[in-house]
C-alpha cells in the first residue's frame, strides 16, 4: 500500500513524487500546469542568449578588476543572474555536497520521513506548502533547513545518514558566508556605493537557509514543472546545480532561457530583497525548473536573507529624481512574502510605493 505523505498543512498527497516517478505513473491533476503550455524555450546551452544573460563572473577578480565589476553590474541589471567561478570552494568539496544530498535522497522513504516537516513548519523534508486547492504542485521533494543563525538550527531535522551530512553542510555554509562577504562589497562597489551598504542591511546575524531539491524523472515534462515560476524572496541565492542535468530556466522578454550546467560553478541569482535594496536597479529573476523523462536532478539552493528584525529599503544614493523610490521599507520580508503567498499576491508588487 502507498504510504501517506503529508504535502503540507494537512493536505495529504496519496503518494510521494518519488514513488509516482518510480512507478512511471501519470502525474495527478494537481501537478498539471493549467494553461496547457510551458511557453517558448531556448533550450540550447550554447545559445548566445544564455551566455549573455547568465555570464560567468570570476569572483577572485572582483576586488581588483574594474572590468569584472562592470560585467557583474551588467549581469545584475539585466538578468539578475550569473555563474560564479573561482569562488574559492574546491571542486572536490562541491562534489561532496552533491554526494551527501544524493545519499540522503536515496534513503528509503521511511528513513527520510524521520526528518519530515511538521504541518505548520517550513523546515524539514517534504513537498510544497499547500495553501489552496487550486495550487499547482511541484514535481519535487525537498529538505529545507535553517543554517544561520546557528542557535536557530533544528538539528533534529538534520539527517544523521549519511553521517557526514551535518559536517559538510556546516562547512559549505561557512564557505558560502565568505563568498557572500565578497559579493556584498562587490555589488556595492559596482554601484559606486559605500562598501557596507548591503552588508549593513543584512545585519549582524543574517539568515542562511538551505533547500536540497530532488526532481525525479517525470512522464509528462510537457505538462509538469519541477518548480513553478517564482522569484526568490531571499536577498541573494547561491545555487549548486546538478553536475549534469539541466532544468533551471530564467525568463527574459517572455522567453525561457536555460541556465547551462557548468559543473563547478555556483549560480548566483538575486532575490526580491536585493531588488528592493537597489531600488530596482538589480533584478530578482523569475525562474522555474523543468522536468524530464529520463534523469533525476538534484540541486542545492542556499538562501541568504537579512535578519528579520532589520528594516530594509532602497539605499539612499539609488533614489533620486530620475529614479524615484520604487519600494517602501520593510521588515521581515519572509513573513510578509508568506502572507502574500497565502492571499495569492506577489510580495514584490505589494511593497511598491
Ligand atoms: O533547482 C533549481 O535549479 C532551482 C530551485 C529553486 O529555484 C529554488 O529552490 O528556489
Ligand atoms: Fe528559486
Amino acid at each position: 500500500m502507498a504510504e501517506t505523505v503529508v504535502a503540507a498543512e494537512g493536505v495529504p498527497l496519496a503518494k510521494s513524487v518519488q514513488e509516482m516517478s518510480t512507478n512511471r505513473e501519470e502525474p495527478p491533476p494537481q501537478f498539471v500546469v493549467k494553461d496547457g503550455s510551458l511557453g517558448v524555450t531556448y533550450s540550447s546551452s550554447s545559445s548566445s542568449s544564455s551566455a549573455v544573460l547568465v555570464p560567468t563572473i570570476d569572483i577572485s577578480l572582483l576586488s581588483t578588476d574594474d572590468e569584472e565589476l562592470h560585467k557583474l553590474k551588467l549581469a545584475l541589471t539585466s538578468s539578475g543572474c550569473f555563474q560564479a567561478i573561482n569562488h574559492g570552494i574546491s571542486s572536490s568539496f562541491l562534489d561532496k555536497v552533491r554526494e551527501v544530498a544524493k545519499q540522503f535522497f536515496a534513503l528509503p522513504l521511511e528513513e527520510k520521513k524521520k526528518y519530515s516537516r511538521a504541518a505548520h513548519d517550513v523546515q524539514g523534508y517534504g513537498h510544497d506548502l499547500v495553501v489552496s486547492e487550486m495550487q499547482v504542485l511541484d514535481w519535487c521533494s525537498r529538505l529545507f533547513l535553517r543554517v544561520f543563525p546557528e542557535h536557530e538550527r533544528k538539528l533534529n531535522l538534520w539527517p544523521k545518514n549519511p553521517d557526514d551530512f551535518g559536517e559538510i553542510l556546516h562547512e559549505y555554509s561557512m564557505k558560502l558566508k565568505e563568498m557572500m562577504e565578497i559579493l556584498f562589497k562587490a555589488m556595492a562597489n559596482s554601484l559606486k556605493l559605500e562598501e557596507n551598504s548591503f552588508s549593513n542591511q543584512f545585519g549582524e546575524q543574517p539568515v542562511m537557509q538551505v533547500r536540497f531539491n530532488f526532481y525525479p524523472p517525470c512522464s509528462r515534462p510537457d505538462q509538469v514543472l519541477g518548480v513553478k515560476p517564482h522569484s526568490d524572496r531571499s536577498g541573494v541565492t547561491v545555487l549548486l546545480q546538478d553536475e549534469e542535468v539541466e532544468g533551471l530556466q530564467i525568463i527574459e522578454d517572455d522567453k525561457w532561457i536555460t541556465v547551462p550546467v557548468i559543473p563547478h560553478a555556483l549560480v548566483v541569482n538575486l532575490g526580491d530583497q536585493m531588488q528592493i535594496m537597489t531600488n530596482g536597479v538589480y533584478k530578482s529573476p523569475v525562474h522555474r525548473v523543468l522536468t524530464n523523462t529520463e534523469r533525476l536532478r538534484i540541486s542545492v539552493a542556499m538562501f541568504n536573507e537579512p535578519a528579520p528584525e532589520k528594516e530594509i529599503g532602497p539605499v539612499d544614493q539609488l533614489v533620486d529624481e530620475e529614479r524615484p523610490r520604487l519600494y517602501r521599507n520593510v521588515k521581515n520580508y519572509a513573513a510578509f512574502n508568506y502572507e502574500c503567498f497565502q492571499k495569492g499576491k506577489v510580495a514584490l508588487e505589494e511593497v511598491k510605493v
